[in-house]
């Protein structure tokens, strides 16, 4: 493995083995380790999700993607208030403070009016807000994001056992409830192509788990070069979030990404985000032989400006809300 974030491919885990014996486990786990020290990013295949509700979602998707503006505003984000739901146009969310070439459909863990949470105004918690049109979309959403969290639950008990780890650690520490966020983007080919579809960032939580289509334009930063991450059939890219960075110590990598649609017509991508719960305090992880961070983290850290430790998820995920949806920072924060 070279040292310091140098990659040249993002590497493919075949990871139907974490429900398989132990022994199976294992061998995906160690895949899985190698891949988050090297590159913080991966493929993985035999993951398990029904690729007829893949279609269902992308065929809706599409549906909501082509209608008129004037009704797609009928969900738009200012409407879900604290939750942080609905629908943004090109251009409403800024990635480094510059404006990205996507429209997109926030969702999150569907919650009933009067559950205490959202009773009590927690951001980030209530129902979502689905469009009346296309049909079929609420339930195709819904379904999708129970699918992806019964993956996240098994990926990151595969990463635990990777860490050298009880394969319960995260659920017993933040996961069993996780905050859960799905969003739904769709580029348009840039008018200009200079713009980026999203701008170079990393991701805040623990683990993202994308389905992107076939056009292509996914790139992840190496130490010295980009490294696309192209589609690969049947295929969930996977990577580790800023959270896990600093609870390893920088030992897993969070790694910055870009994305350009390189397609004359519009890429539609879903990444889901599967993260501790909002009210689940974060911690080191206590990793056996490892004193120090990897010798490179601080100054990853220190480009990612959180803080760190202190506080709750919830508290560290609402200072970065604010700085994607400058018009929402009065609503949600
Ligand atoms: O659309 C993609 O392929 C990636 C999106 C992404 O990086 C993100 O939402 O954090
Ligand atoms: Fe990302």
């Amino acid at each position: 493995m070279a040292p310091g974030g140098e990659f040249s491919r993002v590497p493919v885990v075949d990871v139907a083995g974490l429900v398989g014996d132990r022994a199976a486990r294992e061998a995906v786990a160690r895949q899985l380790d190698a891949a988050c020290r090297e590159s913080g990013f991966f493929y993985v295949v035999g993951h398990g999700v029904d690729e007829a509700l893949q279609n269902r979602l992308r065929e809706r998707s599409r549906e909501f993607f082509s209608l008129e503006t004037e009704e797609k505003m009928r969900v738009r984000m200012a409407l879900g208030g604290r939750a942080w739901r609905g629908y943004f146009r090109v251009g409403d969310e800024l990635t480094s403070g510059k404006p990205d070439q996507k429209e997109g459909l926030y969702f999150g863990q569907e919650l009933p009016p009067d559950d205490p949470r959202v009773v009590a105004g927690t951001p980030l918690h209530g129902p979502n807000l689905f469009p009346e049109r296309p049909e079929g979309l609420r339930e195709a959403v819904l379904d999708y994001m129970a699918a992806l969290t019964g993956l996240g639950h098994r990926l990151m008990a595969g990463l635990a056992l990777g860490l050298g780890l009880d394969e319960a650690y995260f659920e017993d520490h933040g996961t069993r409830e996780p905050l859960t966020l799905f969003r739904i983007f769709n580029y348009p080919p840039p008018a200009d192509p200079s713009l980026w579809g999203v701008g170079e960032h990393t991701d805040y939580g623990l683990l993202t788990i994308l389905l992107q289509d076939d056009a292509g334009g996914l790139e992840v930063k190496s130490r010295s070069s980009w490294i696309p991450a192209p589609p690969l059939p049947g295929s969930y890219v996977c990577n580790i979030g800023d959270m896990l960075d600093r609870m390893t110590g920088g030992v897993y990598r969070s790694t910055p990404h870009r994305v350009r649609n390189p397609a004359p017509r519009d890429r539609m991508s879903f990444p889901f985000f599967f993260d501790p719960n909002f009210s689940a305090p974060v911690r080191p992880i206590d990793l056996p032989g490892r004193d120090r961070p990897a010798d490179d983290a601080a100054e990853r850290w220190d480009r990612a400006s959180v803080h760190m430790f202190d506080g709750t998820y919830g508290d560290y995920l609402l200072t970065k809300v604010g700085k994607v949806f400058p018009e929402l920072r009065s609503t949600v924060l």
